[in-house]
């Protein structure tokens, strides 16, 4: 089975499937009904049980691989449901296929034991970082509108989102906020460094929309966000000084303090769990964009890649970051962002796999 590429990550496990034009040749065996139902399944269905999905936009058909002309199907679960997982491809017979798996991904390693019990499968593993560099440099070159950025990110009317040309990328910082957050500086297609990393990433803001707001999912909090408005909850500078602090530079709508109205025990009955998402979203953010810039800075880099499927759905997150790196910056450094922003690792590993079959 190696056209499987797996990315099991904190929060969702990300499962790159890439279906051949032409059955291979190593299929016309007694497993070959077995790989058809497989194939069959995953191709023909969009939802997988309660938590499955395949992410029909993303799909892209005749891509190569190891020189085999084929299709690439992107589809997620929460890694939490792993055991359901592996019980549904032991019930579709992959228990009964000799099969190596390429994964990456913390799970790779927590789950490794799992894929060897349950399906008698066994994981190629390859590092994280490895995976998403080559996963990304791979599909940028491969979908011409992957890369884009947002233009007027501040004015609903005029925000547009534009195609970007990454086809020189040297040198960029990548922003992964997934659970948590890895920062890399990328010099060349093999030369890169992690610089930096917070906690503070798209868990921690999915959990703490779940204790603010009772919510439930990240598309439920997001939708929440939506419709609330973080200064209810934040303190701005024009709450402390009247208005801008000229001195320094900072606008009066700046947010001085993340959720600093909320010790009025008044303010907090008035405030709504939209408002709440909003703040705890707007918060996680800056926050992120706050580090990314600095590790920019720090580099001298001007461009910065933000990726992972905290910004899943999540106009109000690339926006924001948008307009905070090109403001504190002054329009010298660029947000951008990528269509398969989870999907990067899973690709990226079964990629590797194939170019250690070849050598
Ligand atoms: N359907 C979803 N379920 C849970 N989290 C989601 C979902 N869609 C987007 N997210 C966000 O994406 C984050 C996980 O991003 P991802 O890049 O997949 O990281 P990881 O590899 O750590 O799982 C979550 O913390 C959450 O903020
Ligand atoms: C440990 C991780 C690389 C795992 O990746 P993830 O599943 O979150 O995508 C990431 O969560 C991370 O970089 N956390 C921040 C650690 C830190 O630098 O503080």
């Amino acid at each position: 089975m190696p056209w499987f590429g797996m990315d099991i990550g904190g929060t969702l496990c990300k499962l790159v499937y890439f279906e051949p034009k032409d059955i291979p040749k190593c299929e016309m065996t007694s497993e070959v009904e077995t790989l058809k139902n497989i194939r069959r399944y995953l191709t023909k269905n969009s939802a997988y049980g309660k938590t499955g999905h395949r992410d029909t936009h993303l799909q892209m058909d005749n891509v190569i691989i190891r020189g085999i002309t084929g299709t690439l199907h992107f589809i997620r679960f929460p890694t939490s449901e792993m055991k359901n997982f592996l019980a549904l491809a032991k019930y579709k017979g992959m228990a009964t296929l000799v099969t190596t798996v390429c994964a990456t991904g913390g799970g790779a390693y927590k789950f490794e034991e799992d894929f060897k019990r349950e399906v008698n499968m066994k994981l190629a593993k390859f590092d994280e970082f490895d995976s998403l560099l080559k996963g990304l440099q791979y599909i940028d070159k491969n979908n011409p509108t992957e890369c884009y950025y947002w233009a007027n990110p501040t004015d609903e009317s005029k925000c547009a989102k534009v195609k970007y040309d990454f086809s020189r990328p040297y040198p960029f910082l990548i922003v992964n906020i997934g659970s948590g957050v890895s920062v890399l500086a990328v010099y060349s297609a093999t030369n890169y460094k992690r610089i930096s990393g917070t906690s503070i990433g798209g868990g921690t803001f999915l959990g703490l929309c779940c204790l603010l707001t009772g919510c439930n999912t990240f598309e439920e909090a997001i939708e929440l966000a939506a419709e609330g408005d973080h200064t209810h909850v934040d303190k701005l500078v024009r709450d402390i000084y009247g208005g801008d602090y000229e001195r320094f530079g900072l606008p009066g709508d700046l947010v001085a303090s993340s959720f600093g109205q909320m010790n009025s025990r008044e303010r907090r009955s008035k405030v709504s769990r939209q408002d709440l998402a909003r703040a705890t979203l707007v918060t996680i953010t800056n926050n992120i964009g706050s580090i990314a810039r600095m590790c920019a800075i720090q580099e001298k880099i001007e461009r910065v890649v933000f990726i992972g499927n905290f910004l899943r759905v999540n106009p109000i997150a690339m926006k924001l970051l948008a307009y905070a790196m090109d403001y504190w910056s002054k329009g010298t450094m660029k947000a951008l962002f990528l269509e398969h922003e989870g999907y990067f690792g899973a690709v990226g590993c079964l990629l590797q796999f194939h170019e250690d079959l070849k050598s």
